[in-house]
C-alpha cells in the first residue's frame, strides 16, 4: 500500500454572500497560479470547485489588501459587492478588526462589520457617464434605446437596468444573454430585471455578464437602488429581495453602502493534480 501523502495543493476558500458563490484564492504570499484558464477550469461545477466568481487577494501598498475578481467564463470584473463582503469579513477576523479599506479596479474601497455580524461596503459613487460605464458613445445611459426603457449605471463594472411591472415572470434566460451581448455595451454588461414592490423596497432578478444567472449581485443591486432612485421611483435608502436573500442599499453623499450577510463555507486544497491537467 503506498502511505505517501503528496504535499496539499493551492488553498482557497468557498464562500457565498446570499447565495452569490466564490472561490477566494489569497495571493498575498507565495505563488500566484490565477490565470484565464484556472479560472474556466474551477468555475466548473462539475470538473471543478464552482463559482459565480473568484476573488484572489493580493498584497496594496496604501490599503489593506487588493482584491480582483474573475467571472465563471475567464473574464475580469471590475467590481463584486458579495465578494468585497465576504473577504471583508475573512480579513477584519484575520486583522482583529471592524473596519478595513481595500483596492480594486475602481480604486480604494472600505468594509465595516455591524454589530449584528453583516458586512457593509462602501461602492463608491455610481458612475452615469456612457463612456466610463461603459455604453456605445452617443447613447443616453438614463434612457438607453432598447426596448423596455433601460437604464446604465456602472458600479466599476456595467449593469443595464430595466424595471418591469412583474420580475417574477421575466424569461431571465432567454432576454439576459441577448441584452449581455447588445452591441451597446463594447464590455458587455450585467443585466437586471426590477420591480417596486413596496415603498423603498424593490424585487430585483439578475443576469451577470460571464456567469448568468446567480441568486445575488452585490454591485448590480447597488446599481439597481441608484436606477431607482433616479427614475423618481424610489428614496437612497432601499430593501432589495433577490433570489437569494435581502440587501439594504443606501445611497449616501460619500457612496453607495451595501449592507448583507456572508458565509464562509469550507477551506480547502486544489490539489497538484487539478492544477497541471490546466
Ligand atoms: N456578483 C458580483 C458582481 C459580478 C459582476 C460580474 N459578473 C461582471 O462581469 O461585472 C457582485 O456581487 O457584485
Amino acid at each position: 500500500m503506498n502511505t505517501v501523502r503528496q504535499p496539499p495543493g493551492q488553498p482557497f476558500m468557498k464562500m457565498h454572500g446570499l447565495g452569490n458563490d466564490f472561490v477566494v484564492i489569497d495571493a498575498r504570499t507565495g505563488d500566484d497560479p490565477v490565470t484565464p484558464a484556472l479560472a474556466r477550469a474551477l468555475g466548473d461545477r462539475h470538473r471543478g470547485v464552482g463559482f459565480d466568481q473568484l476573488a484572489v487577494i493580493r498584497p496594496s501598498q496604501d490599503t489593506d489588501y487588493t482584491l480582483e475578481f474573475w467571472n465563471s467564463d475567464g473574464s475580469r470584473a471590475g467590481a463584486c459587492g458579495n465578494a468585497s463582503r465576504c473577504v471583508g469579513d475573512y480579513m477584519m477576523r484575520e486583522l482583529d478588526r471592524d473596519a478595513l479599506r481595500f483596492t480594486t479596479e475602481r480604486g480604494a474601497l472600505a468594509a465595516v462589520r455591524g454589530p449584528d455580524g453583516r458586512v457593509s461596503i462602501n461602492m463608491g459613487a455610481p458612475i452615469l457617464d456612457a463612456a466610463a460605464i461603459p455604453v456605445r458613445a452617443g447613447s443616453d445611459p438614463a434612457h438607453l434605446p432598447l426596448d423596455g426603457d433601460p437604464i446604465a449605471v456602472g458600479m466599476g463594472n456595467p449593469h443595464c437596468i430595466f424595471f418591469v411591472a412583474d420580475a417574477e415572470s421575466v424569461d431571465l434566460a432567454g432576454r439576459g444573454p441577448l441584452i449581455e451581448h447588445d452591441p451597446l455595451f463594447p464590455e458587455r454588461t450585467n443585466v437586471e430585471f426590477a420591480t417596486l414592490t413596496g415603498p423603498d423596497h424593490l424585487r430585483m432578478r439578475v443576469w451577470e455578464r460571464g456567469a448568468g444567472i446567480t441568486l445575488a449581485c452585490g454591485s448590480g443591486t447597488c446599481a439597481t437602488a441608484v436606477a431607482a432612485h433616479l427614475r423618481g421611483l424610489t428614496g437612497k435608502r432601499v430593501l432589495v429581495d433577490v433570489d437569494g436573500g435581502q440587501l439594504e442599499i443606501d445611497w449616501r453623499d460619500d457612496g453607495v453602502w451595501m449592507t448583507g450577510p456572508v458565509a464562509h463555507v469550507f477551506s480547502a486544497h486544489l490539489t497538484p493534480e487539478f492544477l497541471a491537467a490546466i
